[in-house]
């Protein structure tokens, strides 16, 4: 009997393929996916089976953490990209187990490092052995601002037509510019039309650094005036949608720092031990609040200040979008099955490259 070893995708091999049409279809199938489980009356197409992810702490360090998420999605299809020609129109399945620190103090260390640091292993539905491991330190960046781009789109833009996404200029805040912020912001420039981009960071320096490469990347003709803010009211006043991703066990934003009377959306990302700590209890109060996943909100969300309104896959099958004035809050935890499903679609075109070539 002989067992074929794993291929292993470094780092380099994973990024040449993650594009924003690659991940954002992938994400919208897992995040659907997620709630064609719980809702039985849909017609049994896919699935997830996304057990509760576990969290071991790093000794006594409530900052330093190792979470195992493994997820079974099922009978899926993924839309037509250009990244990936082979088995398309084909139903798959996925078994996958994502293994994810986050030590928050890397970013202090000398040289620094990134807080967030992930791998995932995909595993052969038929056989069970290990076929893969995947670097998935960007993966998990990408998924996560793809996440926050498909919970704008149907729980902002979709609240002004279905042209909106493509038409509709809009003025985003990053609060907190590390590396979700960084990739939150590059995420919104390539999917929608940016305005304005307002940036705030605890540490000024940091905006500035991110304000300036961003607008090398951008590129004087894109349109869009980059800001750096003194403070998170500043960067999110004039703003219709707010991105934050901090590790913050205190509210860096409140709801005096919102567009009065107006539709504001946010992605609220980060957090501490508490994983809303960053956002202030009188948004949540005011606002309407989606997840991810329900079965995670009930293991991670304890204590929570208000009802979910639903999960954000159930929007984007039922189409249930709030109303224009509304401010709604998409409470971003990850999920197994949005790793699940991007791994499989850039092992799918890695795959399909190598035969082309
Ligand atoms: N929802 C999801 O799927 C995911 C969530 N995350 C979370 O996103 C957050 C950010 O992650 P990264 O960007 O990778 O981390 P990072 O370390 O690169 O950046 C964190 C940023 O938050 C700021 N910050 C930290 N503590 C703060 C405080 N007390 N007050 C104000 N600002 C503070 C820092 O200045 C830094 O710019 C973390 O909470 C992380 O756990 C990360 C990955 C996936
Ligand atoms: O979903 C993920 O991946 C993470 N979520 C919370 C923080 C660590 C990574």
């Amino acid at each position: 009997m002989s067992t074929k070893p794993p291929v292993y995708y470094n780092a380099d091999a994973v990024r040449r393929f993650l594009t924003w049409p690659l991940v954002n279809n992938a994400v919208e199938t897992a995040l659907t996916a997620v709630v064609k489980h719980h809702c039985q009356e849909l017609p049994a197409q896919s699935f997830a089976i996304q057990p509760k992810r576990s969290f071991t702490a790093c000794g006594d360090h409530s900052g330093k953490v190792l979470l195992t998420m493994p997820a079974f999605v099922g009978n899926y299809r993924l839309q037509a990209s250009p990244e990936c020609s082979r088995e398309l129109g084909n139903h798959r399945s996925t078994l996958a187990c994502k293994l994810v620190t986050s030590f928050r103090d890397n970013p202090e260390r000398n040289p620094p490092l990134p807080s967030i640091h992930a791998h995932v292993l995909l595993f052969d539905n038929q056989t069970g052995q290990l076929a893969a491991i995947m670097e998935g330190t960007d993966l998990t960046t990408w998924r996560t601002a793809s996440a926050s781009v498909v919970a704008t789109k149907h729980l902002y833009f979709r609240r002004f037509g279905v042209q909106a996404e493509k038409e509709m200029p809009i003025n985003v805040a990053i609060v907190g510019c590390g590396v979700q912020g960084q990739i939150h912001a590059a995420a919104f420039c390539a999917n929608f039309r940016v305005r304005k981009l307002n940036l705030y960071n605890r540490t000024e320096a940091k905006a500035q650094e991110m304000a300036e490469q961003l607008q090398r990347e951008l590129g004087t003709e894109s349109g869009t005036q980059i800001l750096v803010c003194r403070s998170a009211n500043e960067a999110c006043q004039d703003a219709d949608v707010i991105c934050i991703a901090t590790y913050s066990k205190e509210p860096l934003i409140n709801i005096k720092d919102l567009k009065s009377k107006q539709g504001v959306h946010i992605n609220a990302v980060g957090a501490g031990v508490v994983h809303f700590s960053e956002v202030s209890p009188d948004i949540y109060h005011q606002a309407k609040v989606y997840v991810d996943c329900y079965a995670n909100a009930e293991a991670e969300l304890k204590g929570f200040p208000v009802p979910i309104s639903a999960e954000l896959g159930a929007i984007l099958l039922e189409g249930n979008y709030p109303n224009e004035t509304d401010i709604s809050v998409f409470q971003s935890m990850g999920m197994a099955s949005e790793d699940a499903c991007v791994a499989q679609a850039v092992h799918d075109a890695i795959v399909s490259s190598a035969d082309d070539s």
